[in-house]
């Protein structure tokens, strides 16, 4: 059973099941899959996955929506992607968290400062299902708001997309020993803010048709 979620129910129009609330946002509950909303940005996404993990079991989640694509990343509007790492790019310094010398997250040995792994074997079982590519994210709470600045970024975190929660998400994910996957189709090039050039329809059409063949697998 997968626990889907999105940050805004506008990202899942398509999806069937028996409607309730949860923490004040819309919530379904469908074969094979209960579905969550959790606002956008990356405080919602960690407290809405964490709420529900910590009252419910949960076998694996996916994220899932819409993103922007760093240039020269070839992703063109309606493609999609998995996230196999995210980067919290705006956690610490401009330079990330370790200069701080604070981990965000210490699981066992391990200390996490600004890049989190989603699952490795449930990122990867879906990319050949799929046959999707397996990319970088960069989530911050503030968009990108020029091509400069998205560039910048891209470069200096080594990333292709950019959401508002996947870092939050992913992190979650490794704090509560969660499987987690993120999903992400290309809606705007990250950067640009003129919506002539945003293509948030054939963005959801195609999150609409890999989510169909993963709830089939
Ligand atoms: O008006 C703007 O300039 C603007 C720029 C980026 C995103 C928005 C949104 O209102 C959508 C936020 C929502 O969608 C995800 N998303 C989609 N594209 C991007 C992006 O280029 N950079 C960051 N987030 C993006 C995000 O995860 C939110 O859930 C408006």
């Amino acid at each position: 059973m997968w626990l889907l979620l999105s940050p805004t129910a506008l990202e899942a129009p398509f999806l069937r099941g028996e409607p309730f609330t949860f923490l004040g946002r819309k919530g379904l509950r469908g074969e094979g899959f209960l579905y969550l909303e959790t606002g956008i940005g990356k405080v919602n996404a960690a407290l809405t996955l964490a709420a529900w993990a910590g009252q419910n079991p949960v076998e694996k989640a996916l994220l899932f929506g819409i993103a922007g694509a760093y240039p020269g990343t070839g992703l063109a509007p309606g493609a999609v992607v998995l996230v196999g790492e995210e980067v919290e790019a705006d956690l610490g310094l401009k330079a990330g968290l370790e200069p701080l010398g604070f981990p965000a997250l210490q699981v066992g040995e391990r200390r996490y400062y600004n890049r989190f792994p989603l699952d490795p074997g449930l990122t990867q079982e879906l990319a050949q299902a799929l046959g999707l590519k397996v990319v970088v994210g960069l989530t911050r709470d503030l968009v990108s708001e020029g091509p400069e600045e998205a560039e910048a970024l891209a470069r200096q975190w080594g990333a292709q997309v950019e959401s508002m929660e996947g870092a939050a998400f992913a992190r979650a994910c490794l704090a509560l020993g969660v499987r987690g996957a993120e999903l992400r189709a290309i809606s705007n090039p990250a950067g640009v803010r003129d919506k002539r050039a945003w293509r948030v329809r054939e963005a959801v059409g195609a999150l609409e048709e890999a989510l169909g063949r993963i709830l089939k697998e």
